[in-house]
């Protein structure tokens, strides 16, 4: 088969010929385009970014209309570079920094994201891992890996998108498997890299976040072969690094969109802790943690352990001077800009949204750099401090009054509880011998594909794949489909065609 010239572009399977479907000439655009046409991008509609659509419909981002911000804004960052003489050797010599590829990276991100987002991440893990005896468990982004290299259905021929190496790399966000590659592995560095760390509840787990599972390393591999030499084996690639940057800018912007459209944050109390905090900033920061801890609830107090926290894990950037602007930068945008406003729909409300989120976005963008050096816990590509500062201000506002809500953590309960039972379901329903002619179609097929990856001498060979399949199955259900599907196997629903099994 036709290798092409340049290894960035090589497919897994070799060749560099357009195939079939391919519009586009060139092979990254091609890889975005069949990203696009995928129905697991389409499903992304479906899926929670931060509260479910099923219940919030189009008020707030799912995780497709964030993913097109993360394209957005990540080919944005790479035109920028790419436009900059200055940096264009380093980023040669690093291996490239593509505007097709980050786009395509951004897109594929989060297709591996499983009904109710993190949340369903962190319940199928555990599934994963303590039922069903699979030591690789659960990753949303290891998932997403496995999507377009082995689960994605393009052609008779293929398993996977077939992608270039050049887009696999670049989704490669945390490039290390689980506990094995590469050797050394990341989670034994001090500092770790971020994600790298085992989780402090389970030490042996292995990295609390990784890229790609066991059966997809040999593609991972082979993905990361024209980066060897430029980036260290657990860094990633700039690409993957500008995707990386532009996730977080997207969300820190969108979050804080999305919960002032519903009413969640409002001005008098994200005033109060950031004012709070500007008032006795000297008298917070004599306190010790355990006093600060105790006192959690008091304004102040939170973002003060922010301060501290970043001070903890990301000494390398952690300035108090730039804290305390960002606080400011902050309190100003939102307490006298955003939140004056209570949204209610009206045109102005809706410019006060656009505007907010232009002159972010611009701010953010416009201060991308990147690094020849950079610290273990950054990318090659990287936020100035004002603004890095300012993005961890804005995420901590989300957090505070928004994620650490009960009434959020109540809903979380129930839809944990609904994916324990619904995996349990399938279980059972798959090794029920009379059902074996009726089972989902899909559901033997990843029995089949699961098997195949195994070594013929597996222990429990046929009980892995089944788990595999189930985590795959469910994986692949939007957050409607989740719901639905539990309904009718719990004899709860009449309805009998339902788009429960789609996919
Ligand atoms: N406990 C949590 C953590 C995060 N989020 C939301 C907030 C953001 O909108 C988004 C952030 O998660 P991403 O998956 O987009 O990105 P991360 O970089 O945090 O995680 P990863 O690297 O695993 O994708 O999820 C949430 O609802 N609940």
């Amino acid at each position: 088969m036709e290798q092409p010239a340049d290894p960035r572009a090589r497919r897994l399977f070799g060749g560099s010929a357009r195939a079939l479907g391919d519009l586009a000439a060139s092979p990254f655009r091609a890889d975005r385009d069949r990203i696009v046409a995928s129905p697991f991008f389409a499903r992304l509609g479906g899926v929670t970014q931060v509260i479910s659509p099923v219940g919030s419909g189009l008020l707030v981002h799912n995780r497709l209309t964030h993913s097109l911000k993360v394209a957005q804004v990540a080919r944005a960052i790479a035109e920028r570079l790419t436009a900059d003489p200055t940096q264009r050797g380093l980023l040669e010599k690093l291996g490239g920094c593509d505007p097709d590829v980050v786009e395509a990276a951004a897109l594929a991100h989060d297709l591996g994201h499983p009904p109710f987002g993190h949340l369903g991440e962190r319940v199928l893990d555990r599934l994963a891992r303590q039922r069903l005896g699979l030591a690789d468990g659960f990753e949303g982004n290891a998932q997403s890996y496995r999507i377009v290299t082995s689960t994605e259905i393009r052609g008779a021929a293929t398993t996977g998108l077939d992608l270039t190496a050049a887009v696999r790399a670049a989704m490669l966000k945390y490039p290390w498997t689980r506990l094995d590659h590469p050797d050394p592995h990341p989670r034994h560095l001090r500092p770790a890299p971020r994600g790298a760390a085992a989780p402090p509840d389970d030490p042996d787990s292995g990295s609390a976040k990784f890229g790609a599972y066991g059966t997809e390393l040999a593609d991972l591999r082979q993905a990361r072969a024209p980066f060897t030499g430029r980036i260290a084996q657990w860094q990633q690639t700039v690409e993957a690094s500008v995707m990386d940057t532009a996730d977080d800018i997207a969300y820190a912007i969108h979050d804080v969109e999305d919960f002032y459209r519903v009413g969640v944050l409002q001005q008098g109390t994200v005033a109060a802790e950031l004012m709070a905090w500007q008032r006795e900033g000297g008298h917070l920061r004599a306190v010790t943690d355990p006093v600060l801890t105790g006192a959690a609830r008091r304004p102040g107090a939170a973002i003060e352990a922010l301060r501290r926290q970043l001070h903890r894990k990301d000494g390398w950037i952690a300035d108090d001077d730039a804290f305390a602007a960002a606080v400011e930068h902050v309190r100003e945008e939102l307490v006298d800009g955003l939140l004056a406003l209570p949204f209610d729909g009206s045109i102005e409300a809706e410019q006060y949204v656009a505007r907010f989120s232009a002159r972010w976005t611009t701010r953010l963008v416009d201060a991308i750099t990147v690094t020849a050096t950079p610290d273990v816990r950054s990318g090659h590509v990287q936020l100035a401090p004002a603004q890095w500062h300012e993005v961890q201000v804005l995420k901590f506002v989300h957090h505070r009054f928004v994620l650490a809500r009960p009434d959020l953590a109540l809903h979380q309960r129930g839809q944990a509880r609904l994916l324990d039972t619904l995996v349990d379901a399938l279980w059972q329903w798959l090794l029920d011998p009379e059902e074996e002619s009726r089972l989902p179609r899909r559901l033997p097929d990843l029995v089949e594909l699961a098997e195949a990856e195994l070594h013929p001498r597996t222990p429990d060979r046929i009980g892995r794949a089944r788990g595999r399949a189930i985590v795959d199955f469910v994986a692949q259900l939007t957050d409607g489909q989740a719901v639905a599907m539990l309904d009718v196997l719990s004899g709860r629903s009449g309805a009998l065609w339902t788009d429960a099994f789609v996919l």
